[in-house]
């Protein structure tokens, strides 16, 4: 009996280490691809799962042998389509990331102390009429952009940035990415918005601002070199003619008060705001 109880317990410890192993990797999976494109790939398969259960069920034997021959083409097609997102995933796997909880790992100080400094140099940007273009992202991982740039990884200050976009430095062409509160790379290429909806008179820097949060829920910030407008791009939105109290604002609310809504989930399901 004793024996017998005592395999039962290794076995239930056993069962519950198994099944809280999987919990963590599922949940820290879906942490990862939220807000991704590859959510719509994981519904997709979802609903062809679902599908082939039915018809295997059913026993519809064409449908089941379509979808057969679906999913190995998947099996094939799939790590060729996004072969980017798995090499980030690896990479991470790699370096520990995948297991932190959130990639913002700067407390809400550090993250107030970086939008200060952020709108000091946009605004000396703006008077000078110094062209720029600064990214930071958010949830959706933009790695394969920062892979465009020269990697930097050093805190984020009001004088590095303006160093940056000075004509003729190294690193002005191109967008900043600006992750946490740390600079991750400068010079980054990004994607061209095809929006025809843009107005004429704006070219390719602010193009590429509007490109990147088509793709991803960065938020991006816009200093024209021709007039010294402040521009900011959201979800495929371009916001003109910002002043010091509108940036401050839009900032504080996608960085800060996200930022607590994530320290503090409680927070985020009733909607609070504020600092
Ligand atoms: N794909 C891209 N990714 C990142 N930066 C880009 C990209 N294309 C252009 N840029 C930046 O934009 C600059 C060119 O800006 P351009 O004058 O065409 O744009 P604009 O929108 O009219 O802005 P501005 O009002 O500052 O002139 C380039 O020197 C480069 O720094």
């Amino acid at each position: 009996m004793t024996e017998f109880l005592s395999q039962f317990s290794n076995l239930v410890w056993r069962d519950i280490i198994d099944i809280a192993l999987v919990a963590v990797i599922l949940y820290q999976i879906l942490m990862w691809i939220k807000g991704t494109r590859a959510v719509q790939l994981v519904k997709g398969l979802l609903v062809l799962l679902a599908v082939s259960s039915f018809s295997e069920y059913f026993n519809f034997q064409t449908m089941t042998w379509m979808l057969d021959k679906v999913w190995t083409m998947l099996l094939v097609a799939l790590p060729v389509v996004f072969q980017p997102e798995l090499r980030r995933a690896l990479e991470q796997i790699g370096n520990g990331r995948f297991l932190s909880m959130h990639p913002s790992s700067a407390g809400t100080e550090e993250l107030k102390k970086m939008v200060e400094e952020l709108i000091k140099c946009i605004q000396v940007l703006s008077q000078n009429q110094i062209g720029a273009l600064i990214v930071l992202e958010k949830k959706t991982g933009i790695q394969e952009f920062v892979e465009t740039g020269v990697k930097i990884d050093g805190v984020v200050s009001s004088e590095f940035l303006i160093n940056i976009f000075i004509p003729k430095s190294p690193l002005h062409d191109g967008a900043v990415i600006l992750r946490s509160d740390r600079v991750a790379a400068a010079g980054c290429f990004l994607p061209l918005s095809q929006d025809n909806r843009l107005q004429k008179d704006l070219g390719t820097r602010h193009r590429a601002g509007l490109g990147i949060s088509e793709v991803s829920d960065a938020v991006v910030i816009i200093v024209s070199e021709e007039t010294g407008i402040i521009s900011t791009a959201q979800n495929g939105m371009l916001k003109r003619f910002h002043d010091e109290k509108s940036l401050r604002d839009l900032l504080k609310n996608e960085i800060l008060v996200e930022k607590a809504a994530i320290s503090f989930p409680a927070f985020r399901r009733f909607g609070g705001g504020g600092e």
